[in-house]
């Protein structure tokens, strides 16, 4: 066990640390402390939910000095709520120490941002779009700034993100420190990542599985056609306390969170086409608990900390095997269980297989579970909360009219009328989801290609762009188009 002190970490950091609960260093962290804090590029891999946050926020704030009012650090992020989450976790472990940290990203008014960096924060919590869109504004400098963070770096560097971050680290002075986290990292990532770096380290939590033991995962091999019926009975038995459940596009989402709406579920979508008023609602709203389930595509898929997330399922089995990893890790996280079910049509049983492989771990099949005990587990909700009332008290002012009651109809009958009324019974309101043209695994070229053959711009190899000013990469309007849609 490794406690911050042993880290010979600024005593006000460690203040801050220990006001947000963190007395010991997670692995990841107390490996990668070391190097970070010695100045050396680093390649940070370990399981969702490890800490890994903090192993890049300690350094920067470490570094960062308050007395300057330079951008002296940026962390790139690929979701705009994961910019606003890392903001958020970089500044409580900054407060004592006086660093702050500003998210910026898009769909939030860049004059709004303008201002907020007129108040001259150390660093910096952005996703590339908008980083580059202030960059070529010049209203964030890059002179001062120390150290670089990717975080999940394999997402960033994949094709979607790899010439924004090329166009991005141009700007930056080439002494710099550059330091990359992710739970994933594919070696042909972790090869294209060592070129722009100087000699990083590699540091690899070792676990014998990519994902985290204590996140049960199973699957349910089921027809489309029957995949949302068996989603609600399996809502019905488990009655998540908070679930997240994935689907493979928007129109996937919007269809299974106003179905699940209509069959009496408190759920609500989150994707790309929403503007980020609504992302940021829907998000406050889950993570405050008032509806139980968030529906999302990829966008949800990794970083998202959000405390208290017992289920995911994996309504349509993700592409990437990668973003299976991040998917389960919603749940699970800083010790704490998890349940992870991933729905699969026949076809799909090869793909589940390649995702094992890939996580060394092999999921349990789920028996499909019948309407009978959908019932059953709403009946077992509807007693627990009658007996959990009966403890609690407070039904005082009820029993007069109980008596009363008695005197016409004996108890066994008010009972069962009684769980009648507060049992949610199985809804098999009509819904229709659309079957999607099935998953393009298994067939010729279907999944897979997104990673960039050898790399940055140009043929062979990516090489550490000079920092001569920004070259002004162009970027073709869709591509960024269909990253932000995410
Ligand atoms: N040393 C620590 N002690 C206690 N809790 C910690 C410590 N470090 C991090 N945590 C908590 O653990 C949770 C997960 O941390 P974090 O989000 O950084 O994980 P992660 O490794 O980045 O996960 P992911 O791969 O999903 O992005 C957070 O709630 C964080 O506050
Ligand atoms: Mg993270």
């Amino acid at each position: 066990m490794t406690t911050f002190h042993e880290l010979g970490l600024d005593p006000r950091v460690i203040q801050s640390l220990s006001n947000m609960g963190f007395e010991e260093a997670t692995p990841i962290q107390a490996e990668a402390l070391p190097v970070g804090l010695s100045g050396n590029d680093l390649i940070g891999q370990a399981q969702t939910g490890t800490g890994k946050t903090a192993a890049f926020g300690i350094p920067l704030i470490e570094k960062a000095d308050p007395s300057l009012d330079s951008i002296q650090g940026i962390v790139i992020t690929p979701t705009r709520e994961l910019a606003v989450q890392v903001a958020e976790e970089l500044n409580k472990i900054g407060q004592h120490k006086g660093i702050r940290t500003l998210p910026v990203y898009g769909g939030q008014d860049i004059e709004r941002q303008i201002r907020s960096l007129k108040k001259r924060p150390q660093l910096i919590a952005g996703t590339p779009g908008r980083l580059l869109d202030h960059l070529r504004r010049r209203t964030i400098r890059t002179d001062q700034v120390v150290m670089t963070v990717l975080d999940e770096a394999d997402e960033m560097l994949n094709m979607g993100f790899i010439e924004d971050i090329e166009a991005i680290l141009a700007q930056f002075p080439d002494e710099r420190q550059t330091l990359l986290f992710s739970a994933t990292m594919p070696e042909q990532i972790r090869q294209l990542a060592v070129r722009f770096m100087n000699n990083p380290q590699t540091i690899r939590v070792k676990a014998k599985e990519m994902t985290m033991p204590r996140i049960r995962q199973q699957f349910l091999e089921v027809p489309q056609r029957h995949k949302f019926d068996i989603l609600c009975r399996l809502l019905d038995i488990q009655s998540p306390e908070l679930a997240i459940i994935f689907g493979r596009t928007k129109k996937r989402v919007d269809e299974l969170a106003e179905g699940l709406n209509k069959r009496g579920y408190s759920a609500e979508g989150i994707h790309g086409d929403l503007t980020q008023a609504r992302r940021d609602t829907v998000m406050r709203q889950f993570r405050d608990g008032m509806i139980d389930i968030l529906v999302a595509t990829d966008v949800a898929a990794r970083g998202l900390d959000i405390s208290g997330v017992t289920h995911v399922y994996n309504f349509d089995i993700p592409q990437d095997p990668e973003s299976y990893v991040h998917r389960i890790g919603r749940t699970g996280r800083a010790g704490n269980d998890g349940l992870a079910i991933t729905f699969i049509t026949s076809r799909e049983i090869g793909h589940l297989r390649t995702i094992e492989r890939l996580t060394k771990k092999r999921m349990e099949r789920l028996p499909i579970p019948s309407m009978d005990a959908a019932m059953e587990g709403q009946q077992r909700l509807a007693m627990d909360k009658l007996s959990g009332l009966v403890k609690e008290g407070g039904y005082q002012p009820y029993k007069t009219l109980a008596e009363e009651l008695l005197e016409e109809t004996d108890s066994v009958t008010l009972l069962s009328a009684a769980l009648k009324l507060l049992t949610k019974e199985p809804d098999t309101t009509p819904v229709r989801i659309t079957e999607d043209s099935g998953s393009s695994f298994g067939k010729k070229g279907g999944g897979g290609g997104r990673f960039r053959k050898g790399g940055g711009g140009g043929g062979g190899g990516y090489k550490r762009p000079r920092s001569s000013g920004h070259k002004g990469g162009h970027h073709s309007g869709n591509r960024r188009r269909q990253h932000r849609s995410q």
